[in-house]
């Protein structure tokens, strides 16, 4: 009998064994991590899964090396603010400290070459807002590891800041393969080809080179035309005054078949982070036209999705959970059908 107390963080660990050799358990095995970083060429540093990582999967948690009141950058001269920000990164304890200065510094390196100066191009290049309700206050923070993962138009990874444990956690929302870069969106991917350029460009300095971004010209201008009629269709889908008959007689796109639209679309655009919220919608339609049983299956989808990408306490998701638990006592119950009566939807709260 062989028995290892320590084994397992102190939970122990006891084996029957007909050999008296030596059992290889002198630590615990050690798990694979999910990603290395590594040079990508016209990125600099970016993460490679570094085995299979299935959707759902929580890849990163971490808290804050950093963490700024925006306020602060707003009333101090930008001397000051970075002269805080540099005494604030450099009172962290080893290795965070070393960390925090060895992230990128790409946002457009202006200014004289000190430390106070690389520490602000360090906050501009990779700090997330992390406010806590409403985006208040308005912090905005920066982490090791998660500020190397590189911008997706297609991200397969999503992230959400849990205000309770100052915890920001990275989700995989598809499928990843071994090799495959983890990337996150920095923009809403919901806008046109020329639109996230622009965007990128301005706030960020980088051209966007990702497959969605890459695809031939007859290529773009169906992915273009996909993001215009999601764009619609959120329109459409958000206002819920425009009863079902009324909308089919001014071809006005509401309805379940409009909410089914939406969904194919966000598929075929690989919006997989933001899934929930075309699920939401069809939720809503289903409802809208008394149908308890699909509104509850897309209800579900939408939790599904929703918990992943933006944790547990979002009204969204306190909503789609009173549509599951009783869907014809739901604010949306047969609301198409009505003569645009009722209005106490929550609008579009699903970002
Ligand atoms: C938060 S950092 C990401 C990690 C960074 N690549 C590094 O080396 O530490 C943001 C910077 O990474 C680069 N970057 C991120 N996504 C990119 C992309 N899709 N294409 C080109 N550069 C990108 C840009 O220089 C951007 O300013």
């Amino acid at each position: 009998m062989v028995t290892r107390p320590v084994f397992g963080g102190g939970k122990g660990d006891a084996a029957s064994t007909h050999t008296s050799a030596d059992w290889p358990l002198e630590s615990d095995p050690v798990p694979v991590p999910a990603w290395s970083e590594q040079n990508i060429p016209g990125k600099d540093v970016g993460l490679l899964a570094a085995r299979p990582i299935r959707r759902g999967e929580r890849i990163m948690a971490r808290t804050p090396a950093v963490m700024i009141d925006g306020a602060s950058v707003d009333a101090l001269p930008v001397d000051s603010f970075a002269g805080l920000l540099h005494d604030a990164a450099a009172s962290l304890p080893e290795p965070h400290r070393g960390q925090f200065f060895n992230l990128s510094t790409n946002y457009g390196s202006t200014g004289e070459d000190t430390s106070e100066n690389e520490a602000y191009q360090i906050f501009a290049t990779n700090a997330f807002r992390t406010g806590v309700a409403d985006g208040e206050p308005d912090l905005h923070s920066v982490f090791r590891d998660i500020s190397r993962i590189n911008h997706g138009c297609q991200p397969n990874c999503a992230y959400f800041f849990d205000p309770a444990t100052l915890t920001h956690n990275v989700y995989a929302v598809v499928d990843i393969m071994q090799g495959e870069e983890l990337t996150v969106a920095y923009i809403d991917p919901i806008q046109t080809n020329a639109d996230r350029q622009a965007k990128l460009h301005r706030h960020w300095g980088f051209g966007c080179t990702c497959a969605r971004c890459s695809l031939p010209p007859h290529r773009v201008a169906e992915s273009d035309d996909r993001v215009r009629s999601i764009q619609a269709l959120l329109t459409t889908l958000d206002d819920y005054t425009t009863p079902l008959p009324e909308a089919m007689s001014a071809n006005v796109t509401v309805g379940p078949s409009a909410g089914e639209l939406l969904v194919l679309l966000f598929e075929l655009e690989g919006l997989h982070a933001r899934m929930h919220e075309a699920e939401y919608r069809l939720a809503l339609e289903w409802n809208g036209v008394g149908d308890a049983l699909r509104a509850t299956q897309a209800a579900r989808r939408c939790l599904d999705r929703g918990l992943l990408v933006r944790g547990a306490e979002q009204a969204f998701l306190t909503n789609m959970r009173q549509l599951v638990a009783d869907p014809a006592a739901h604010w949306s119950w047969k609301f198409r059908l009505d003569n645009g009566e009722k209005t106490g939807g929550e609008k579009n709260n699903t970002k």
